[in-house]
């Protein structure tokens, strides 16, 4: 606890019980305690420092995660943390490395796409980090096109062997992460050919490195892509090339739970959809949703405490200024990003529940819920992501000059957040997958099939088609029932319009080739309407604590109301709501953002974020940002010297030529 609060006033004007609403946010009283623990665990390790982060050359910046990745391994085998206490350290050790892809692909890799038998020779190895592994699918010519990826498996029967090769330039695999350095071990995405057949892609364990000395297995050629965006950020990670010629594998290094090739050559598919190749995609994704509350919750928490800080205008007299977070614009820029991540992180909680349940199903070989999995995960990790890499860059500007120093903390959190936005699927990519389904289901509602799950609202086609909005005040826009219809609404006749449109094509693949820019949209309203219904659903829900549900009642108004007035071309355009009613909303939004006004800064102090991860001057606990921001300037590399390198080469003699020319005047 800081021992000048700044903000103090702005806590005590709280009207709702702030660590009850830590409690709603984590997910359970236990939750917020470990993420506490581990939080303040890192927070107290100086080998955890991030604050010099920036100023690592590469080289140094990469080391400096080998030697985070080491000492959070040490620490977890020496205090024999849980796998949730490990997960949450390292989320707070917060520098991306090869233990990502590690833990979160290579691991997930061999557990849904291993059988038994894999799973047991290769897990126990892994989480010992005996071998180290990464995920290796895309090429320097394919990565959305997963069908197109060029690496081949061709099976030898004479000596049971998989012969894995780069048959061209483009086949060389470009970007997996901890690949570059790291890796001992990948999964690698391949062509399988026996028989004299392409079987196409399937995941095969290859090792790359040797276990002795690290060095590159004879066939293999690695290395690292090159520098990326931004200073620190994602150049932590070891993104890696990697080439084959003609490496040999035994034949049981192709995960063989969906197919299997026998000793003899024969391919031979078990009874289950080809997709299930896809799971560890399905399974990042639904973990990037989560994550993207992380990054939006973040971000908000600098701009809300820094805007409470922040004084500007407002004064002739000389009494105080403003409080920038009182300028009614600020609100209106900042509110529905606080609104939005508190909605990504119950809708994250949601999505999880769906993965876990059609993970369950799928075990029981029921997969009829797996395209309900693949639109969910792959629409709301577009949308989700997309809109928080925006949003980060919002409270940036936000946070005025300030915020364009890295000692905010808010352009590395922008570098490191913005290719969420293409990696696990590139987000056109993605809603585009979503826009084929809604196409699907629309052309499925004339021979009367139900449609389930997130689509099941279309069932209401009927209706929803002719329905008119009954709001007739601001007040009526506070009725969850009004939100719900006027989204489903617009959703729905979006994807028929859509399909209206198709049908008038050629062919349906010309028809959605030509309406893709619209599908997208489609896309988006249909994920939008799922992100307010989890949120609806979830103020409906028992939440203890005083006021705690009805703030959570306000941000849910405020995110829906907010995709309403910025979407009203949608709303407009399909006849939902009339253009009063569109007015009204926005009129009820303003109302809306004067009841957050009071509770903001302790709304975002329920994230219940360390100083040492949020890494931002501007969004300490204490509010005390002037000293820090002063403080902090001094420790630039620049400021080791009063005159600096280079003056006597360039300075000096570009000021006496100068000088020169004067006094020859
Ligand atoms: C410090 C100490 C450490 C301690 C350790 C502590 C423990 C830590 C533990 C955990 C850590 C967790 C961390 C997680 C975070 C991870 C970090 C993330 C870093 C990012 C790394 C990035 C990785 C990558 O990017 S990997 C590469 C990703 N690539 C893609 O996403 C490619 C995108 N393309 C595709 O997915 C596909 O090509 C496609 C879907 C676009 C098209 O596929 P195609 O086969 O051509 O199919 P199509 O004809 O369109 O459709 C045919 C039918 O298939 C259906 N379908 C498609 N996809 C799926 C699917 N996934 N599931 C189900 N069904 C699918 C589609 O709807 C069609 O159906 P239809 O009925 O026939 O119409
Ligand atoms: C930081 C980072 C980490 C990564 N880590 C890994 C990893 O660990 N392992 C791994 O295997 N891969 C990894 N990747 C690769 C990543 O998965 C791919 O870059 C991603 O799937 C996008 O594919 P692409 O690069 O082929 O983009 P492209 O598909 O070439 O996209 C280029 C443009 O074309 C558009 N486009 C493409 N297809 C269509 C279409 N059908 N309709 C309309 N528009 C289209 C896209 O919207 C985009 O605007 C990583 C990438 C990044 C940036």
């Amino acid at each position: 606890m800081a021992e000048v609060d700044h903000l103090a006033a702005e806590r005590a004007t709280a009207r709702f019980d702030v660590e009850e609403m830590k409690v709603a946010w984590a997910g359970s009283r236990h939750a917020v305690h470990v993420a506490d623990r581990m939080a303040r665990l890192v927070a107290s390790d100086p080998v955890f420092r991030k604050d010099n982060r920036t100023m690592l050359s590469r080289k140094e910046l990469f080391k400096d995660t080998l030697r985070k990745a080491a000492h959070a391994w040490k620490r977890i085998v020496e205090l024999r943390l849980t796998e949730e206490e490990a997960d949450l350290l390292r989320q707070y050790v917060d520098q991306p490395g090869y233990v990502d892809l590690h833990w979160g692909m290579f691991v997930p890799a061999i557990k849904g796409q291993g059988t038994e038998e894999q799973q047991h020779k290769w897990l126990p190895l892994a989480y010992k980090f005996q071998i180290i592994g990464c995920y290796a699918q895309t090429e320097l010519g394919h990565g959305s096109n997963v069908q197109g990826l060029e690496t081949t498996a061709t099976f030898d029967p004479k000596t049971d062997e998989f012969v894995i090769h780069s048959p061209t330039l483009t086949s060389s695999k470009w970007w997996p992460g901890g690949l570059g350095k790291a890796s001992t071990h990948a999964v690698v995405y391949a062509r399988l050919i026996t028989e004299g057949k392409d079987y196409g892609i399937h995941g095969f364990i290859v090792q790359l490195r040797s276990l002795e000395d690290h060095s590159p297995l004879p066939g293999v050629t690695l290395g690292d892509i090159g520098g990326k965006f931004g200073s620190g950020a994602y150049n932590s990670m070891d993104n890696g090339v990697l080439r084959f010629d003609h490496v040999r594998i035994p034949r049981d290094q192709m995960l063989m739970r969906l197919s299997q090739v026998t000793r003899e050559g024969k391919y031979v598919h078990s009874n289950v959809p080809k997709q299930l190749l896809y799971g560890t995609m399905v399974y990042v994704r639904q973990s990037i949703v989560a994550d993207a509350s992380k990054a939006l919750s973040r971000a908000v928490c600098i701009a809300v405490r820094y805007s409470a800080v922040r004084k500007q205008f407002g004064s002739q007299d000389g009494g105080p200024e403003t409080q920038v977070l009182n300028y009614k614009t600020q609100q209106s820029r900042l509110f529905p990003l606080l609104a939005s991540a508190y909605a990504f992180r119950f809708v994250g909680d949601w999505l999880n529940w769906l993965y876990t349940d059609v993970t369950q199903k799928l075990e029981a070989k029921d997969f009829s819920t797996l395209q309900e999995a693949h639109a969910c995960t792959a629409g709301l990790k577009a949308v989700t992501t997309s809109v928080t890499a925006d949003a980060i860059e919002e409270c940036r500007k936000l946070c005025g000059g300030h915020g364009y120093l890295n000692s905010s903390g808010l352009p590395e959190l922008f570098a490191v957040y913005v290719p969420a936005c293409t990696y696990e699927g590139d987000n056109v990519v993605l809603l585009l997958q979503v826009a084929r389904i809604l196409m699907k289901t629309v052309s499925q509602l004339a021979s009367g099939k139900q449609p389930v799950g997130t689509m099941a609202y279309m069932g209401k086609v009927q209706y929803l088609m002719q329905c008119k909005s009954a709001v007739s005040s601001a007040e009526d826009w506070l009725n969850p029932d009004a939100i719900q219809e006027a989204f489903e609404a617009r959703a729905l006749r979006m994807a028929v319009n859509c399909a209206q449109n198709i049908s008038q094509a050629a062919s349906q693949e010309e028809g959605f080739y030509e309406r893709s820019p619209d599908l997208l949209e489609a896309a988006v309203a249909h994920i939008q309407l799922i992100i307010v219904t989890k949120f609806i659903e979830k103020v409906h829900q028992e939440i203890p604590g005083h006021g705690v549900k009805e703030q959570l009642q306000a941000l849910c108004n405020v995110y829906a109301l907010y995709i309403l007035h910025k979407h009203l071309g949608d709303f407009l355009a399909t006849g939902c709501i009339t253009p009063r009613q569109g007015a009204l909303a926005n009129e009820q939004l303003g109302k809306l953002y004067a009841q957050v006004r009071p509770n903001a800064v302790a709304l975002v102090d329920a994230f219940n974020y360390t100083d040492h991860y949020l890494g931002s001057v501007l969004g300490r606990y204490d509010g005390d940002v002037y000293p820090a921001l002063y403080e902090e300037a001094w420790k630039d590399p620049l400021n080791e010297t009063v005159v600096p390198e280079g003056y006597h080469e360039y300075l000096r003699p570009l000021i006496k030529q100068q000088q020169l020319k004067l006094s020859r005047l």
